[in-house]
Parts: structure tokens; C-alpha cells; sequence
């Protein structure tokens, strides 16, 4: 139903070939405090519309509730986690995440291995201000690229010691936004609820093993 809604506002691409783009010199680094940077490439995945459709129908989303201030909550968007060595859900995505390893395993120094993938239903619909450190990432510098589909949102980021004031970036349909060095330990990021009425939005969080 949501879908069809942004489909009829949208018809961005549907008679451009699907195509996951080169990376190399179209990504541009911004560099933060502490150590820590963002890497965009903007419409790196063209054609991206068909990709959506798949995701949205195929991926087994799940609704999760969690423990927040001794009360059971209803996380605010749907989640599917691929792990390390499980099948990605779409062909195109086993090839993004192939460039990405190509373009980033010199200073990576090792592959993204999972898939964390989000679907922000609507406005409503968001994540709170965190860093991704369950994992490494608390102690490591790392990178976590994700690939936005779908509507565009806001991916806010802010360094924990309040130095500076928060960025906002416009994640669009095909972007890729790239999180490096130590921006999971020093910064937090977050996609905040919108008062408009928005159409849906996934997100696709590729990390190396170890990294949550
Ligand atoms: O939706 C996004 O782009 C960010 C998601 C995120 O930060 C997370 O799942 O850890
Ligand atoms: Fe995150």
C-alpha cells in the first residue's frame, strides 16, 4: 500500500538500467572531528526503482520491540540482518557490496560481511541518536557504508563531546553515505521522524564482521 503510494509520486527511473556505479573519484570525503569522516557518493546505484520494489516484497521484515526506560517499545522502523556468509537478499546488492569491498579493502583492510537492512515505513518512522558499538566499533576505528533507497531522509550526525553542532545530510534514492575512522565511537548519527507525510525509505547498513 505505502509503496504504491511513493511509486505514483516517484517514477524517478524506471526506464534506466539498473547499475551499481563506479566508485573511485566520485566519492567525496568530509572530514569530522576525532578522527572521524563520511564518504558520499551521490546516485551510485541508477535504475534503483525495480531494486526497491524486490526489497520491500521479498525481504522478511520483522517488526522488533526492545527494552527502553524499563518499558517494552516498538522499534520505530522494520529490520532484516543478514549475517556473515548468509545470502544477500537481492543480486544487485551481492554486487554493491563487491564495489565497496574493491574501493575500500585497501584501507579497510578486510571485507563488509553483513547486511543490516531498515525500512522506514513512513515520517514516523526513524532511528535515535546512536553509535553502531556492539560490536569493534567501540574500541576501533571501521566503516559502515550505507546505501539509501527510496524516499530521501535526513542522516544527522553529532559528536558525543558536543564540539560542534550536528550535520544533516539528505540520503536519496541510489546514494551511498559511508560512516569511517572513528565515527561510531566519537560521533553518533540518526534518522529523525519527520512531521511530513513521507514515503517509505530503506536502508541497507553494510559492516564488516564484528562490527554492530
Ligand atoms: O537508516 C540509516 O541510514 C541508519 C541506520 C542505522 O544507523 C543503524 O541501523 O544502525
Ligand atoms: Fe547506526
Amino acid at each position: 500500500m505505502f509503496e504504491e503510494a511513493w511509486f505514483q509520486s516517484s517514477l524517478l527511473d524506471v526506464d534506466t538500467p539498473e547499475t551499481v556505479g563506479a566508485l573511485g573519484t566520485t566519492v567525496e570525503r568530509v572530514r569530522l572531528t576525532d578522527g572521524a569522516w563520511v564518504d558520499l557518493r551521490r546516485g551510485w546505484i541508477s535504475g534503483a526503482d525495480e531494486l526497491f520494489a524486490r526489497l520491500m516484497e521479498t525481504v522478511p521484515w520483522r517488526a522488533e520491540r526492545r527494552k527502553m526506560y524499563e518499558r517494552i517499545v516498538d522499534v520505530p522502523r522494520l529490520l532484516c540482518f543478514y549475517a556473515d556468509g548468509e545470502p544477500l537478499p537481492d543480486p544487485l546488492l551481492t554486487e554493491a557490496r563487491a564495489t565497496l569491498d574493491h574501493h575500500y579493502a585497501p584501507e579497510l583492510g578486510e571485507p563488509f560481511t553483513t547486511a543490516g537492512l531498515c525500512l522506514y515505513r513512513d515520517g514516523k518512522d526513524s532511528v535515535a541518536w546512536h553509535g553502531d558499538t556492539i560490536g569493534r566499533g567501540s574500541s576501533q576505528d571501521t566503516m559502515v557504508a550505507i546505501l539509501s533507497l527510496g524516499t530521501p531522509r535526513t542522516l544527522a550526525l553529532r559528536p558525543r563531546n558536543g564540539a560542534a553542532p550536528p550535520l544533516r545530510y539528505e540520503v536519496g534514492h541510489g546514494d551511498l553515505l559511508v560512516m569511517g575512522g572513528s565515527c561510531q565511537r566519537t560521533w553518533e548519527h540518526a534518522v529523525p521522524k519527520s512531521a511530513r507525510p513521507l514515503g517509505p525509505r530503506i536502508s541497507v547498513q553494510f559492516r564488516p564482521r564484528g562490527v554492530r
